[in-house]
């Protein structure tokens, strides 16, 4: 196995207005983003969260990042795939969708090119004096990127690593960068119950064969199959997300006047973007001392 790089990259210069000198940004740009490169396509991975702030393939950007979104190195960073661990939604013990957003992740391995061309890269997240102050909880998150040809493999293993059982949910929260929202057709969903939560989290089942977003949604789709499609009509370009141990798919776009109230969120970026989310989250998994919770997600483009 070849070692390809480790390599720290500047940020889109659009993002430097959010920091308060040139110097803070040196720092950020060398302590925090890990770039991974094959052929003709990369992948960014800021160690706030571990979230990918991009994915690109022949010069295509497939995630969508707001202008806004803010890079302190705190708040939780709005687009990419930010990482929800343990808690999906809002949690009487912590921020909503949990501490792994807003935690500094390690590389544990630097971007690597393997024998057979994929480039790849490991982060984790181990409990510390500030996760177990919300969560008393021993363990450890090993989330595993891998970069193929158009494709992009996120690999999560959750281990307890204490002595008590515990509980968790967890979501890869993707936003997908699309020219027009109401153009995207998403697959797989139809005869699947969704909790609603724009209307009381009341259960409806879909009867649709194609999802299209035109208003607010904010839903939970459970125990959808193993694989979506993603059809970005304008762009005549199709997004294949298969997953494996992700019982859940979330559908969310805030829509124009959620969009509006938030801050770190452009008026009119909803229409450019819409999140499907590979997660489980519906029942909580419960994990024994030394148990390990493995699941995946690939995106293919077509
Ligand atoms: O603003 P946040 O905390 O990043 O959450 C964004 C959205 O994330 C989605 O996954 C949730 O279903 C929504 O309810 C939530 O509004």
């Amino acid at each position: 196995m070849s070692k390809l790089f480790g390599c720290f990259f500047p940020l889109l210069g659009r993002r430097k207005r959010h920091l308060s000198s040139d110097s803070d940004m040196d720092s950020v740009e060398e302590k925090n983003v890990v770039l991974a490169e094959r052929e003709d396509s990369l992948f960014k991975v800021h160690l706030l969260g571990a979230t990918l702030l991009s994915w690109k393939v022949d010069d295509a950007e497939i995630l969508f990042v707001s202008d806004k979104a803010v890079f302190d190195n705190k708040k939780a960073i709005r687009g990419g795939i930010p990482f929800v661990f343990p808690q999906f939604g809002p949690w009487s013990a912590g921020p909503q969708h949990g501490f792994a957003r807003t935690s500094h992740w390690k590389l544990e391995k630097e971007p690597e090119k393997l024998p057979n061309g994929d480039v790849q890269a490991v982060f984790t997240l181990c409990d510390s004096d500030s996760t177990r102050a919300l969560w008393d909880y021993r363990f450890k998150v090993t989330y595993t990127i891998t970069l193929m040809d158009k494709k992009l493999n996120m690999e999560v293993d959750v281990k307890n690593t204490g002595e008590s059982e515990f509980s968790f949910t967890v979501l890869l929260h993707t936003y997908f960068n699309v020219p027009d929202v109401t153009k995207c057709e998403v697959t797989g969903l139809k005869g699947i119950t969704y909790v609603d939560k724009t209307r009381n989290e009341e259960t409806f089942l879909e009867d649709r064969e194609v999802v299209t977003v035109a208003q607010l949604t904010d839903r939970v789709y459970q125990n959808t199959p193993s694989e979506h499609s993603i059809r970005v009509v304008a762009g005549n370009r199709t997004i294949t997300m298969r997953k494996h141990n992700f019982p859940d798919t979330v559908i969310w776009n805030p829509w124009k006047e959620k969009a509006k109230a938030m801050s770190d969120f452009g008026d009119d970026e909803y229409l450019n973007m819409i999140c499907v989310e590979a997660g489980s989250v519906s029942n909580p998994v419960k994990l024994g001392t030394n148990q390990t919770f493995h699941a995946s997600q690939v995106l293919e483009l077509t």
